[in-house]
């Protein structure tokens, strides 16, 4: 991390908290806080789940790409990305070119536990936990290019807050 305005974008598999720690991390530091997946559901102006059922999985990913970028022009920014951001190197080029990138894992058995608590991820329909297993082989790899990871399994959302702004250098 090396320029004050340089963006803080939260990359990591579904349930991880990006979505969570990223609104918290963004009212620490008076950031501005964008979330991918709301940005792609106002640009469409259809919920994610709908937008898989009607369009496909092809048609998001290509509008997910799209708002990224678009987002990743701007500074001072909080980014919460969706789990499936980094299949695209594309993608992964751009996060590390515009931000700082943290990555947050968590056990398979803690993404379970967090993510049953509603449905809609349409990519965990089905039976959850074959799914978040066989999802989190499929993506072992992808989200190592982060500049730091951090485990979130045993942590409180505030607790990854003051870690991530412990490792954070402005
Ligand atoms: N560190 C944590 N400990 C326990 N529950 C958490 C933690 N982080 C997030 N959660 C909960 O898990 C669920 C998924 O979190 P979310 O922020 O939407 O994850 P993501 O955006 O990575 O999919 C939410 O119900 C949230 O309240
Ligand atoms: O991992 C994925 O492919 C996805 C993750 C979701 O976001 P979260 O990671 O915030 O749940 C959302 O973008 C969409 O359902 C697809
Ligand atoms: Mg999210």
């Amino acid at each position: 991390m090396s320029r004050s305005n340089e963006n803080i974008v939260l990359i990591g598999m579904m349930g991880t908290g990006k979505t969570t720690v990223s609104s918290l991390l963004a009212d620490r530091l008076g950031y501005k806080l964008v979330d991918i997946d709301a940005e792609i559901e106002a640009q469409e102006d259809c919920p994610i789940p709908v937008l898989f059922e009607q369009k496909g999985e092809a048609y998001f990913r290509e509008v997910e790409t799209s708002v990224l970028l678009r987002v990743l022009d701007q500074s001072s920014q909080i980014i919460s990305t969706g789990g499936g951001s980094v299949l695209k190197p594309l993608n992964c080029d751009a996060m590390k070119k515009a931000g700082w990138v943290v990555a947050l894992t968590a056990s398979a058995e803690a993404i379970i536990r967090r993510v049953s608590a509603n449905r809609d991820r349409p990519l965990l329909a089905g039976n959850v936990e074959e799914r978040v297993h066989q999802i989190m082989r499929e993506r072992q790899s992808k989200y190592s290019f982060a500049d730091l990871t951090v485990d979130t399994s045993e942590m409180e959302p505030e607790e990854v807050v003051c870690y991530i702004l412990a490792h954070h250098r402005v």
